[in-house]
């Protein structure tokens, strides 16, 4: 038995991540909460023939309560998304408030489920859940994640696209670590599954690590004002949660990055803060899943000098946003 839930499942990313849900058959209960619509998302979902029971919930009657009791995973793509010109800092001011209190919610109704956040800037949300679930004096680092995998797909996809074969993409692994934001985004790319050409010239690798890190604008720009990705985001946040939910049911070995607090596994913090030069409390980094979350956090391993180079952009940035997120719980006056 597993009840999922999405927070957030009217909107662009909540509904068809929703319907992806719906479709793994590992899932026997399915909850959608918003501030608006889920009793329709959840009529029309109801009808497909899957197990999943799925209840949509609004604020009304304790809605979210009734949501998230009994829930094992859940997943956070609640709050506003980027227009052009936008950053995914900008989008803190209401977002931070709405996490915030989901995850109160959280802490209240099942503060042992797996939580994967999506609602940006993930840099600084991900430590907005975690002093929430802290201050409740129910926070579990292991099972908390922030969910980086569209930044994943992008590289398989792209390099993909270099290697001039699409039908490769679903084979091709690229470990892409820090954050999720800009230059917080590293791909590694010695390390993808499939190499690059041999000899690539730099200005063609630096279009791509650019086209990894800025990949969400490229699709902010297109919608032209309709907000940002959320049919990928979909297809990767639910890529992301059905592996949380096969570790979760007993399999093992199932690694994917994934932006976590680095209490989550003190000895693999210790060596990535090593490799950093410098200690964070949360990066993302290719993380082993087990039956309890967080079994391990791997390290960078060798990295060229170009990575380097992107990693000691990445880190000030990194360190700014976690402040920001935790400032945000720990400095409010209520
Ligand atoms: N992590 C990633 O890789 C990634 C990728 C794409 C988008 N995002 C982020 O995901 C978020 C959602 O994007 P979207 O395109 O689905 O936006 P959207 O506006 O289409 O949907 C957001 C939904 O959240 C709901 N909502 C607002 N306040 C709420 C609350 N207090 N409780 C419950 N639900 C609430 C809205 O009613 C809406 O239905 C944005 O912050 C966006 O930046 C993250
Ligand atoms: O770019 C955005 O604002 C949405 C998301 O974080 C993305 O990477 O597509």
């Amino acid at each position: 038995m597993v009840k999922a839930v999405v927070l957030g499942a009217a909107g662009g990313i909540g509904q068809p991540l929703a319907l992806l849900l719906k479709s793994n058959p590992l899932i026997t209960e399915l909850a959608l909460y918003d501030i608006v619509n889920t009793p329709g998302v959840a009529a029309d979902l109801a009808h497909i023939a899957t197990p999943a029971k799925v209840q949509g919930f609004l604020p009304a009657d304790d809605g979210l309560t009734k949501t998230l009791t009994g829930a094992d995973v859940v997943v956070i793509p609640a709050g506003v998304p980027r227009k052009p010109g936008m950053t995914r800092d900008d989008l803190f001011k209401i977002n931070a408030g709405i996490v915030r209190d989901l995850a109160n919610g959280i802490a209240k109704s099942c503060p042992n489920a797996f939580v994967l956040v999506i609602s940006n800037p993930v840099n600084s949300t991900v430590p907005i859940v975690a002093e929430v679930l802290k201050k409740q004096g129910v926070f579990n680092p292991k099972r908390l994640f922030g969910v980086t995998t569209l930044d994943v797909v992008r590289a398989s996809t792209f390099v993909s696209e270099i290697l001039g074969d699409l039908s490769l993409s679903k084979d091709i692994v690229v470990p892409v670590v820090g954050g999720h934001s800009g230059v917080t985004i590293v791909p590694l790319l010695s390390q993808s599954s499939h190499p690059l050409p041999a000899g690539i010239a730099q200005a063609d690798y630096d279009t791509l690590v650019n086209r990894i890190q800025f990949g969400g604008d490229e699709v902010v720009k297109a919608k032209n004002g309709g907000g940002s990705a959320t049919l990928s985001m979909a297809y990767a946040g639910a890529e992301f949660a059905f592996k949380v939910i096969r570790a979760l049911k007993g399999e093992k070995g199932i690694i994917a990055p994934s932006y976590v607090s680095l209490e989550a596994d003190a000895e693999g913090a210790a060596a990535l803060t090593k490799e950093l030069g410098q200690e964070l409390a949360y990066f993302s980094s290719n993380i082993e899943l087990g039956v309890d979350g967080v079994a391990k956090i791997s390290p960078l391993g060798a990295l060229t000098d170009a990575e380097k180079t992107l990693i000691q952009a990445a880190v000030p940035e990194l360190a700014k946003n976690i402040q920001t997120g935790v400032n945000f719980i720990t400095e409010a006056r209520l």
